[in-house]
């Protein structure tokens, strides 16, 4: 590790939000860095007593494992936010930055009411000058925004450098994520201070990331980086499925199309998995963030653009649920349908735009009946997701799959957990009425072997059950 050359000294840190990134993201930094004293604020006392408990409120694999490790050490979760504030070096800022529900913006601007009000408490408390550290993702140029509050607010003889260190992490993956990073940016002022404050960071960092992967770069650049990152990955999402679509339409298979344009070396072969819809807390919302800062920059074709990855995203979701119905000659009306997995992926208990809550309305407003597993989503969640006060109007949450699946008409896979491939199918087959139906909207089980056994397959991108004549569309292309 790099000896701390920015003459600002860093023994504390304190991080303002215990949620999905503010929690692992300083569990690995108390990890990795002993001499640093890592305090995780939260106003929310529920999450903070979780943190502080054996049960994590969030599930993240190899997340309790350091959390058990650094807790009570070097690693805090408090809700007293005043003293971590005032003894801190550097304050992170890892609240949520929702998408605007109602004014001006509303729907697709990202509402900074929570980063506002943490800059507020911040200049009201603090005594000693502090490096403030942008986590969450916010528009470009938010951080004028932050500094203008912190200056106009800040007590006699305290100053206050930000600086834009966006969070790449997705769940499921983000222990190794923040352990292993890709790149780590860090956006300051071209000024001395601020590239005194920058150097803290890096310092900080440098503990486990090499410093190559640690990027400087102007605040700018680094808010609209994590934007664009989302965007792209979002974008080939929506275009592997856009291709899902044609390749349903024609006969063509999107997992041999995607291994195709996978083996591009200039494309590569990650985030082309075709599936019912990408879901999560941050595509949307930043993505509609984006296209709300190009409207306002009146970049009019540049918003288009960017929201016709939503669209697309929208259309192959419905898409789904639409197929679902017509394969079940058209109607589910009191017809039991089992959903496996409500998580928005695979290694997460959260359900945050999952495409699994847009599938279970589509059916429940076609009148079936729903029979619903994950593994990790508790059946609260569920509930609340689906805006049922209780178990038993058309919904039932199970516990575990076989059951889930008893006396149903049909089999819906909304997650791609590991688990669900190595399920019993013949045994699952068995309890289900006939004919009995599986689609599957992750593309993750062994399609030939339920056909085998005696399943109607239905799934994203491919047709089965069809021969080379019917796949062949020569009648209407006119070839
Ligand atoms: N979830 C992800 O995978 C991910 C990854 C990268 C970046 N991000 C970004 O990071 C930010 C946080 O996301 P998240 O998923 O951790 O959100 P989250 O909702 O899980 O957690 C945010 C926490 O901040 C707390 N909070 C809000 N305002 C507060 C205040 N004024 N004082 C004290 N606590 C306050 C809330 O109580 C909540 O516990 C967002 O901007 C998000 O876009 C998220
Ligand atoms: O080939 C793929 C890859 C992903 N997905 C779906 O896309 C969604 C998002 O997945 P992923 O990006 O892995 O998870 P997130 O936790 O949402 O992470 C994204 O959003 C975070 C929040 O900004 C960023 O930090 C991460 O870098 C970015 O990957 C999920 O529904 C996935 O099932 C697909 O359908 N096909």
């Amino acid at each position: 590790m790099a000896a701390n050359t920015s003459e600002i000294p860093v023994h504390k840190i304190c991080c303002i939000g215990a949620g999905y990134v503010g929690g692992p993201t300083c569990s690995v930094l108390a990890l990795k860095c002993p001499d640093i004293q890592v305090t995780v604020v939260d106003r929310n006392e529920l999450r903070i007593k979780q943190w502080n408990s054996e049960k994590l409120p969030i599930y993240e694999p190899g997340l309790e494992e350091i959390v058990q490790q650094c807790r009570g050490k070097n690693l805090f979760f408090s809700t007293d936010m005043v003293p971590a504030l005032k003894e801190a070096d550097l304050i992170f800022v890892s609240v949520n930055t929702p998408t605007k529900t109602f004014g001006l913006g509303k729907g697709r601007a990202a509402d900074l009411k929570f980063v506002e009000s943490c800059a507020r408490l911040i200049a009201e408390v603090c005594d000693t000058s502090k490096i403030i550290v942008e986590k969450s993702t916010v528009p470009v140029r938010s951080a004028a925004s932050i500094i203008n509050v912190l200056k106009a607010n800040a007590k006699g003889g305290v100053s206050y450098q930000v600086l834009s260190n966006p969070e790449f992490l997705a769940e499921g993956t983000a222990v190794n994520d923040l352990t292993n990073p890709d790149r780590v940016l860090i956006g300051g002022e071209p000024s001395e201070e601020g590239q005194k404050a920058i150097s803290a960071l890096s310092w900080v960092y440098q503990h486990w990331v090499p410093s190559e992967k640690i990027i400087k770069m102007n605040t700018w650049s680094s808010e609209l980086s994590k934007l664009a990152a989302n965007a792209f990955l979002a974008q080939r999402i929506s275009s592997i499925n856009a291709i899902s679509a044609v390749c349903e339409a024609t006969g063509a298979d999107v997992s041999e199309v995607a291994k195709a344009i996978g083996l591009d070396s200039r494309l590569g072969p990650k985030f082309l998995q075709a599936s019912v819809g990408w879901g999560g807390s941050c595509f949307q919302k930043d993505i509609l963030n984006l296209v709300y800062i190009s409207e306002s920059l009146n970049l009019t074709a540049v918003a288009a653009y960017w929201q016709q990855v939503i669209d697309m995203n929208e259309y192959q979701k419905s898409r789904f649920g639409e197929r679902i119905v017509q394969a079940m000659f058209n109607t589910i009306t009191d017809k039991h349908i089992a959903i496996l997995g409500f998580a928005f992926k695979k290694n997460t208990g959260d359900t945050r735009e999952s495409p699994a809550i847009h599938v279970a309305k589509h059916l429940l407003d076609e009148g079936a009946y729903l029979h619903i597993f994950d593994p990790k989503v508790e059946k609260a969640q569920i509930l609340l997701d689906l805006d049922h006060s209780d178990e038993g109007k058309g919904v039932i949450i199970h516990g575990d799959p076989y059951e889930a699946a008893k006396d149903t008409h049909a089999l819906v896979i909304c997650t791609e957990w590991d688990q669900f491939i190595t399920y019993d199918y013949q045994r699952i087959y068995n309890s289900m009425l006939k004919p009995a139906f599986l689609f599957d909207g992750r593309k993750i089980l062994d399609h030939s072997a339920l056909v085998k056994i005696g399943f109607h397959v239905d799934t994203i991108g491919k047709r089965h059950g069809q021969s080379f004549q019917e796949n062949n569309w020569a009648g209407t292309n006119g070839i």
